[in-house]
């Protein structure tokens, strides 16, 4: 059986933790899939994002209109966009494998790893061992399970495959209401796909504030086809050739929907199944994500996990900061970290753009922690009477004792980047009052909606205490 320093399963983040501070130690790294370089490469945030920009140009004509220029959006060419992304990604990945190949202390096994025993895999036909195993095993999406799906078999995506069709559908049913759902209802419908979302829940982007995610349903409702409160309850094939989605309402009415296509974004499922955990000693949490301490520990002595099979958050820049806390404690055992998972943000790159980082005014009121709330409306402020900017804002969430946010939540344009300096006041502790008048706000930048959202803040609790 072969034997090795470090065995790391799963080529996305984990094939980033191997770098050249372990080119003496003796490495396998396995990946079960056909590309190499995981999901947020090859079938996630990169071609996603990647599709998003033309999206948001088809899409510009509208806001074009309201400030008296004249565009038409004449129609786009998918597959030259797709081939585009993927002639850029595809290289990436294959070049990242040919290196790795190449590296004289990394074995590559491109087969799927399972537990046999305590640090021992099988890999395909071979067996092999490790002083120490890395999970980053990821998650793949979940898919749905109701009558007719085999009908139409042909006509169902996910995110791993709707990416790469060879034609735009005309009409289009995306099943849910989370990040993909809604990063998807925008590429299609600005590109001119009749866009029907099915979500089960009441709201669309479940965990985001409240208002935040009210005003993202109204405002993605002026574009796509919105249904909420929906239970899918089966598919058929219809008389055209395309599909029909059947669904009943809350009171169990039924409803049909038509399309040439449905993409089902209901979720993701993590891979800790394939790894047949328990057979390595490796604890696995009811939802399937393996437990692992601050420190990345499994439950089995020298092994780590990281990433989507085992975090709280399904983001990329968690698995990177996941990946370095694992990647330090490998390197210095004597003087191990833990990872921070106290500011995590978040940011739905659809239109509206959504950003968010700390606790949702909802979450603060369960928890009966004290806050001053403001709402700065982009609309408001210099840059936002340029975009004659509708509906869009900024809230923010503070504590009036320390006067620390506690939250921050942004929808509208740019929210992705406007919502960073935000993340650094939390992750470094600078006070409301220090950053709004601490330091030079550009005017008549966008972040000056930034600026006012936390004068907001200290002006309603110079409020409050006025009336009490
Ligand atoms: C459509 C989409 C858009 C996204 N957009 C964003 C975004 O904008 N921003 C963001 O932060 N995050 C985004 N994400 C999430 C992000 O892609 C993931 O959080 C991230 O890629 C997880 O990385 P990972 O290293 O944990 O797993 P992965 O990159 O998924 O790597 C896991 C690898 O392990 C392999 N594997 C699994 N099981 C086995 C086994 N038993 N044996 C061998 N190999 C195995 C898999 O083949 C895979 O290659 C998006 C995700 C999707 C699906
Ligand atoms: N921009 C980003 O950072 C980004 C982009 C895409 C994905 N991601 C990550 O990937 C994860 C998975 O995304 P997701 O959108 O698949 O999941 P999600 O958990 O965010 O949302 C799933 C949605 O599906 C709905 N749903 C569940 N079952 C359903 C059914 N049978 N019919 C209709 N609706 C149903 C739920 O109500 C929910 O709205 C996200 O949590 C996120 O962390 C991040």
């Amino acid at each position: 059986m072969q034997h090795f320093d470090l065995v790391v399963i799963g080529s996305g983040s984990g094939n980033s933790l191997i770098d050249e501070r372990f080119e003496k130690w003796n490495i396998a790294l396995i990946d079960r899939d056909e590309t190499f370089g995981g999901t947020c490469l090859n079938r996630g945030c990169i071609p996603t994002k990647m599709f998003v920009l033309p999206a948001d140009l088809a899409a510009s004509p509208r806001e074009a209109a309201r400030l008296g220029i004249d565009l038409e959006y004449k129609g786009s060419d998918w597959a030259a966009i797709r081939d585009r992304i993927f002639g850029r990604i595809d290289p990436i990945s294959a070049g990242g494998l040919d290196w790795r190949l190449r590296s004289p202390n990394v074995t590559v096994f491109r087969d799927e790893a399972r537990f046999i025993g305590e640090r021992t895999l099988q890999v395909g036909d071979v067996q092999i061992s490790a002083d120490r195993i890395v999970l980053a095993a990821g998650s793949r999406p979940r898919m749905v399970d109701v009558p007719g799906m085999d009908d139409v078999a042909d006509r169902l995506y996910t995110s791993d495959t709707i990416m790469r069709i060879d034609e735009r559908p005309k009409r289009l049913v995306i099943l849910g209401g989370g990040f993909i759902a809604s990063e998807f209802a925008h590429v299609f419908a600005s590109l001119g796909t009749e866009v029907t979302l099915i979500n089960r829940s009441d709201v669309m982007l479940r965990g985001a504030d409240r208002e935040v995610s009210e005003q993202f349903a109204h405002k993605l409702g002026q574009r796509v086809q919105l249904r909420l409160n929906q239970t899918l309850a089966s598919f058929e094939r219809s008389a055209d050739g395309g599909v029909t989605v059947v669904t009943t309402d809350r009171n169990g009415i039924e409803y049909e929907y038509y399309a040439d296509a449905v993409l089902v974004a209901v979720g993701r499922v993590r891979n800790s199944d394939s790894l047949a955990p328990a057979a390595g000693g490796v604890e696995v949490r009811p939802r399937g994500q393996i437990r692992v301490d601050a420190q990345q520990r499994t439950s089995a002595e020298c092994v780590w996990a990281l990433g989507d099979v085992s975090s709280d958050y399904l983001l990329k820049h968690v698995a990177n900061a996941e990946m370095r806390t694992v990647q330090h404690n490998l390197l210095h055992p004597d003087r191990p970290v833990e990872t921070d998972h106290r500011y995590v943000p978040y940011a739905v790159f659809s239109d509206p753009q959504v950003a968010a980082v700390g606790a949702t005014e909802e979450q603060l009121k369960e928890w009966g922690t004290p806050y001053v709330a403001a709402r700065q409306r982009f609309g408001d402020v210099a840059y936002g009477w340029a975009l004659e900017d509708e509906g869009h804002f900024v809230k923010l969430l503070a504590d009036p004792g320390s006067w620390r946010l506690l939250g921050a939540h942004i929808i509208g344009p740019q929210a992705p980047t406007l919502i960073q300096p935000l993340i650094q006041a939390m992750s470094f502790g600078l006070r409301v009052d220090e950053m709004a008048r601490g330091q030079y706000w550009i005017h008549p930048a966008l972040p000056e909606v930034v600026e006012n959202a936390l004068l907001g803040l200290l002006s309603a609790q110079q409020h409050r205490e006025h009336v009490k």
